[in-house]
């Protein structure tokens, strides 16, 4: 199972620039999360302040006892063992191919033996949809791919806690769609705590279990994903709906003036279009185990209901309810495309049993196998090619940590 990730009153700034304040949270074990926020708001900062790529100037963050923030280098090696981070362009070493970059951290970070190595390095890349990929360059390959061989490469160390930085960057809304359940049939597979770090709405609201968002030098709030999605809060209110109307400006906060002046005269081309609507979270793919996390995430929240804001509170005993009835393996909202008739009609019966029934016990052979062909190569990748993390060679020349 995961660990959980406990971060209290972290604050970071960059000479002048106080970049956020006072954060505290959990990542609860096994569960996803995510952290939302305006481009800049510190979000990278964040990810890397949990491994400790970054030091905080105040706070801790504590996993399996140990400070990410005060803790010496050599114990901080230790303890980064049990991430995997996916960056952003993947960070993979453009000289290498995937077969090479996934196997790094291996190379790096134990003793394996070569058949070991090829047998894990396989393995991860068939879990990602990438199985027959291990000779390319990823100069030859699609952002997506990429991105998946990152993805690879960060689970080669079956981590418990996994890191994935703007995952949406780059790719079409059907490659981000797969890639959002990927996320979801991999953490039904490892049962990491997950935490990942977009400003893609569509992610953020069909697979966490629980959401925050940087806001203003701090957190606004974290939690169940129902708190989030739910609020009143302008800026949130503002970010779920991409509006111009709220305190998120072009490039930083609006002034009160500006909000002043933008309450009187309005965008009467941006209606009100009442509440948001909650999409239903993702499940894994039929053939998956069911996620451990969502069990527990489920009793967790159960226990703090009576602590949350009355809408939140209401929108998570509906989705409950609503899953409870919801079959396994069908998105029934879906309409499915006869091929002879070219008409519509209903989705066909799962063939699974209820969400909350008993569970499917036989662990299924790894690999999801929803991936959509990809397309052509794109250029090469930009930017440095070493990446960095434990999933991966480390930021800097020679990539080490
Ligand atoms: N090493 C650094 N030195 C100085 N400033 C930094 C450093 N790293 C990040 N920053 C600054 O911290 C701020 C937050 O950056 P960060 O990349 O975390 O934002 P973000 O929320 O992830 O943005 P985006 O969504 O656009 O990726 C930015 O102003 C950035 O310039």
């Amino acid at each position: 199972m995961g660990i959980e990730v406990v971060v209290e009153g972290l604050s970071k700034s960059f000479g002048r620039q106080t970049i956020w304040q006072d954060v505290s949270l959990t990542l609860p074990a096994g569960e996803v999360s995510v952290m939302l926020g305006p481009s800049g708001t510190g979000k990278t900062v964040f990810l890397k302040s949990l491994i400790g790529l970054i030091k905080p100037e105040r706070g801790r963050v504590m996993i399996n006892g140990v400070d990410m923030v005060s803790s010496s280098e050599r114990r901080l090696h230790e303890i980064r063992k049990l991430f995997g981070i996916m960056f952003q362009d993947g960070a993979l070493f453009g000289s290498l191919n995937l077969y090479e970059n996934i196997a790094f951290p291996l190379r790096e970070h134990t003793k394996k033996k070569e058949s070991e190595i090829r047998r894990i390095v396989l393995e991860k890349m068939d879990m990602v949809g990438l199985a027959g990929a291990e000779g390319k360059l990823p100069g030859e390959i699609s952002g997506g791919m990429r991105k998946r061989a990152g993805l690879a490469r960060a689970l080669v160390l079956d981590p418990e806690i996994l890191l994935v930085d703007e995952p949406d960057s780059g790719l079409d809304p059907v490659r981000t769609a797969y890639l959002s359940q990927l996320l979801i049939d991999l953490n039904a597979q490892i049962d990491a705590t997950m935490l990942i770090v977009t400003h893609n709405i569509d992610i953020a609201s069909t697979v966490p279990d629980n959401m925050g968002m940087l806001f203003r030098r701090g957190l606004v709030t974290f939690g169940p994903r129902e708190v989030l999605l739910t609020s009143e809060e302008p800026v949130v209110f503002q970010f779920l709906r991409g509006r111009r109307a709220g305190p998120i400006g072009m490039s930083e906060e609006k002034d009160a003036a500006t909000l002043a002046m933008e309450q009187a005269q309005g965008y009467p081309d941006e209606e009100d279009d009442g509440p948001f609507k909650i999409p239903r979270q993702l499940r894994p793919s039929p053939g998956m185990p069911p996620r451990k996390g969502a069990e527990r995430r489920r009793e967790r929240v159960l226990g703090m209901l009576h602590q949350l804001p009355p809408p939140a509170q209401q929108a998570i005993l509906e989705n409950m309810n609503a899953e409870a009835q919801r079959p396994v393996g069908v998105a029934p909202e879906l309409p499915q495309r006869s091929a002879a008739k070219g008409s519509y009609g209903p989705a066909p019966a799962p063939g699974h049993g209820p969400a909350a029934g008993p569970v499917p016990s036989p662990r299924p052979a790894p690999g999801p196998r929803l991936l959509p062909p990809d397309p052509p190569p794109g250029p090469p990748p930009a930017g440095p090619s070493g990446p960095s993390g434990p999933s991966g060679p480390p930021p800097g020349e020679g990539g080490r940590w």
